[in-house]
């Protein structure tokens, strides 16, 4: 089990010290095994790499990615690659190398590396593709299937500089059926709210006068749009999220502006991550018309 395993430190200049040390360890106890799992542990959560079969171009995709994903959450870019004689790298060499440090200026110090965290996530490459799990405080929550493909144009369109997705950008000419981003400010927040009840509670909710599936125009979803009668799109998805409301964990709120509109590119700037399909599956009533 290789584990690629972050510590931090504190420097002088109060900046956080990630490291990233591929050395041979159980996990919680440093003994040597055999290469089975890459670990990277960083403040809130940890991700797993099962890459016993993966190869090195796979891995390197697949920490891309997480990187990606920290610097979003993270909202910096402020996130180096060095070797320990303090020498920039490419992720490449640190593959090569298998030693490298990570270092996230301004963040503050919260993370113990041994502490169970909260959220895990599972990355393994299978037929060409990832299946990417996620686990709160020990329960699987998410499981995704992602192409290598995805990754690397979700990559490509990442805006180093502001960690965020360039394509996430307000089309002005659609900007009447999409729903408009919001500022950094209130994306950083991340504020979950007190949900009516669980998933399971919502999906066993009683379904009436459910409308017939079929393909729907823009025009049609956008009427759709008042507390008691809501409707988004989610990835060319009509989905009539009325019942939904009440078990959003980012509030009632924050779904209205989604209402009668396309949420795609809201929904991707709060969380990409999550598999709206399978949340709303119950509630999907056909295909957006183009
Ligand atoms: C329409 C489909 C949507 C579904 C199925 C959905 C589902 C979810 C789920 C499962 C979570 C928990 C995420 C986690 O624990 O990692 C969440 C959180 C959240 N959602 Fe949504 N969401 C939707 C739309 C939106 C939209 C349009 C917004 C836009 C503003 C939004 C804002 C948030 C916020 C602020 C949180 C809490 C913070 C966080 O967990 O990151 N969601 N949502």
């Amino acid at each position: 089990m290789i584990m690629f395993r972050f510590t931090k430190q504190i420097n002088q200049n109060q900046e956080l010290f990630l490291k990233f040390q591929n050395k041979y360890f159980i996990q919680d106890c440093n003994l040597l095994m055999e290469d089975k799992i890459t670990s990277i542990i960083t403040d809130d959560r940890i991700d797993e790499i099962l890459h016993l079969n993966a190869t090195k171009e796979e891995l390197l995709v697949i920490l891309n990615y997480i990187i990606m994903d920290y610097k979003k959450f993270q909202m910096t870019d402020k996130i180096l690659l060095q070797s320990q004689k303090m020498q920039k790298l490419t992720l490449e060499e640190c593959i090569a190398n298998r030693f490298v440090y990570l270092f996230v200026p301004g963040v503050k110090n919260s993370m113990d590396s041994n502490s169970q965290k909260e959220v895990r996530y599972t990355y393994e490459p299978k037929d060409g593709k990832i299946c990417k799990e996620k686990y709160r405080n020990g329960r699987k929550t998410e499981s995704t299937e992602i192409t290598f493909e995805q990754i690397n144009k979700m990559l490509s369109s990442f805006n180093q500089s502001t960690g965020v997705f360039l394509s996430s950008k307000p089309n002005f000419a659609e900007s009447k059926f999409i729903a408009p981003l919001l500022p950094q400010e209130e994306v950083a927040k991340r504020e979950k709210v007190q949900v009516k009840g669980g998933q399971m509670l919502y999906v066993q909710q009683p379904r009436k006068n459910r409308p017939a599936f079929r393909n729907y125009t823009a025009e049609e979803v956008s009427k759709h749009n008042k507390p008691g009668d809501v409707w988004t799109v989610l990835n060319g998805k009509v989905y009539d999220i009325t019942l939904y409301m009440d078990y959003h964990p980012g509030g009632v709120e924050k779904l209205m502006l989604g209402a009668g509109k396309d949420c795609t590119k809201l929904f991707n700037q709060f969380h990409s991550w999550v598999n709206g399909h399978a949340f709303l599956e119950q509630d999907y009533i056909g295909n957006l018309k183009h």
